[in-house]
């Protein structure tokens, strides 16, 4: 039996155990374990239960084992940003804070009140959200990081308590907005605005680096196969744009998740005035590339609609109902702060329509459609302003993750951006997770054979724009955004 690797790729709306195997030179992926993931209310704040994820992880290493794999690899990959505060007995003090928690809402203007946000972009690159880690730790219980032996960002946390091993994998460590471009450490400055000390992270590791082995204990509890942890790119986002299969020369990226990541991989940061002013980061990647991206709300919205309609509609049928509609209906800044996490999305979208004096979307289709066409907009807006800074034309777009399944919106896209679209594969964050375990045991040379193998082995499906469709509306677009200048989540 080949080699198998299992990528854990926990996203923000659900968590899988994927199992690569190379198979006549191709990438076989299966889909062994998966588990809906989401934040909760618990003392006071959305957090997500750290200690179900890792017993999801566990039966999912335990269906591997059953189905005769007995010794494999396993890299883990989740959201940015976050963290959990281990203690000095080395056990979390509590569940980890969800980014989209209402506690920083002031916090980005609070710190860069007396710290400017030209001084904190020239030092990290990274674009201001208002969630990011240095904001976080600004307004993080002073008595418990008081109590605090080690931070560590989610995916490391997981490896630690598989292994007992931790570290910060630079990926995710950069989206922190406190990890120094240039000496490739926490910048001192931003860790003494947030009293955190450079010994409060575990050390700074590049993506391939081999942690170690699951715990004796935990092959005790559970029916375990041998496992060896690789941290491999463990911000998802840099798993999925190493699953990308890179279509075309300038070829951009989408990672259309829960979040929708538009951008395109540089060997340099470009941390310029024209990025700065654009607020786009240079999230780092593996191999020493940077990810030069900007963050779109993505299909979070259409998750809170679907919840919303009591899970009434699969996310194909709701596409197929915006598919019945006319788009452009109306225009919404889908990057409105009021979209990052409303009581009711749906209400949100209406009253927002409302005040804004357009038609307002009613039915599951409209409602769909108005995400989905404004998404587009947004996304081809983007674009335009990604060729301007970059002073070269993006000449693809690779849309990767679950909307890469969205043909309307893949269409779309493909026609306000007026852009070549290579949709998939949809599974890219856990095939990037896979690539790098491959690299580092040897499997696979470089990340340029790794994406040749992700195009030998996942179709992808092009969309070439219909030139004669919607001529002027980008541009109405662009004017509607400028009238409406309203907080954005960025
Ligand atoms: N067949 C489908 N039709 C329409 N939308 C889909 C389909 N499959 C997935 N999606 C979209 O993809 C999203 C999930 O993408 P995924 O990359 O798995 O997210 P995450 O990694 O953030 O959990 C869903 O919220 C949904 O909007
Ligand atoms: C806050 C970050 O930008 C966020 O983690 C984002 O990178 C992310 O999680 C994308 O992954 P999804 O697959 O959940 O969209
Ligand atoms: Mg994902």
């Amino acid at each position: 039996m080949s080699k198998a690797y299992v990528a854990v790729d926990i996203g923000a709306s659900s968590g899988r155990l994927m199992l690569g195997t190379l198979e006549n030179k191709k990438l076989k992926l299966q889909e062994m374990h998966r588990f809906k993931n989401g934040f909760t209310k618990e003392n006071g704040h959305d957090r997500w239960s750290i200690d179900s994820i890792l017993d999801e992880i566990f039966k999912g290493l335990e269906k591997i084992k059953a189905a005769g794999y007995d010794d494999v690899t396993l890299g883990i990959d989740t959201c940015a940003v976050d963290y959990v505060l281990v203690g000095m007995d080395g056990e979390k003090i509590q569940n980890p804070i969800s980014y989209r928690d209402s506690r920083t809402k002031n916090a980005m203007q609070e710190l860069t009140s007396d710290l400017p946000k030209d001084y904190i972009y020239k030092k990290t690159g990274i674009q201001f959200l208002n969630f990011n880690t240095l904001y976080q730790l600004y307004e993080e219980s002073k008595p418990d990081l008081e109590k605090t032996d080690k931070i560590m960002m989610i995916p490391d946390y997981i490896g630690y308590v598989l292994t007992g091993n931790a570290v910060t994998e630079v990926t995710n460590a950069s989206t922190t907005q406190m990890l120094n471009l240039r000496e490739g450490l926490f910048d001192k400055n931003l860790l003494k605005k947030v009293n955190v000390s450079q010994d409060q992270f575990p050390r700074l590791v590049e993506s391939g680096t081999i942690l170690g082995n699951i715990r004796h204990k935990w092959h005790k509890k559970y029916d375990l196969p041998e496992t060896e942890v690789v941290t491999v790119a463990t911000h998802d986002t840099a798993s999925a744009v190493l699953g990308t299969p890179g279509e075309g020369e300038h070829w951009a990226f989408l990672s259309s998740g829960t979040w929708s990541l538009l951008g395109t991989e540089l060997n340099v940061p470009e941390n310029g005035q024209l990025a700065f002013k654009g607020n786009y980061t240079n999230e780092w990647g593996a191999y020493g590339t940077y990810r030069f991206l900007k963050n779109i709300m993505g299909l979070w919205m259409i998750q809170c609609v679907k919840k919303e309609l009591d899970d009434k509609y699969s996310f194909a049928e709701l596409a197929d109902l915006a598919g019945q509609v006319k788009p452009f209906q109306q225009f919404i800044n889908v990057n409105d702060d009021r979209f990052t996490n409303p009581d009711n999305m749906i209400k949100e979208i209406q009253t927002y329509c409302r005040e804004s004096q357009q038609k307002v979307p009613e039915t599951p289709g409209e409602i769909a459609m108005a995400i989905y066409s404004n998404l587009a907009l947004y996304y081809a807006n983007e674009i335009e302003d990604l060729n301007n800074i970059l002073g070269y034309k993006l000449s693809t777009l690779n849309i990767v993750g679950g909307g890469s399944n969205v043909k309307l919106l893949n269409q779309l896209t493909s026609t306000l951006s007026n852009i070549d679209v290579y949709a998939g594969p949809s599974e890219a964050t856990a095939i990037g997770n896979l690539i790098v375990q491959m690299i580092t045991k040897n499997d696979v040379n470089n990340i340029g054979e790794g994406r040749k193998l992700i195009r030998d082995s996942f179709g992808v499906k092009k969309f070439v724009p219909e030139t004669h469709k919607y001529a002027d509306v980008l541009h109405r677009y662009q004017e509607f955004l400028e009238n409406n200048e309203r907080t954005t989540v960025q």
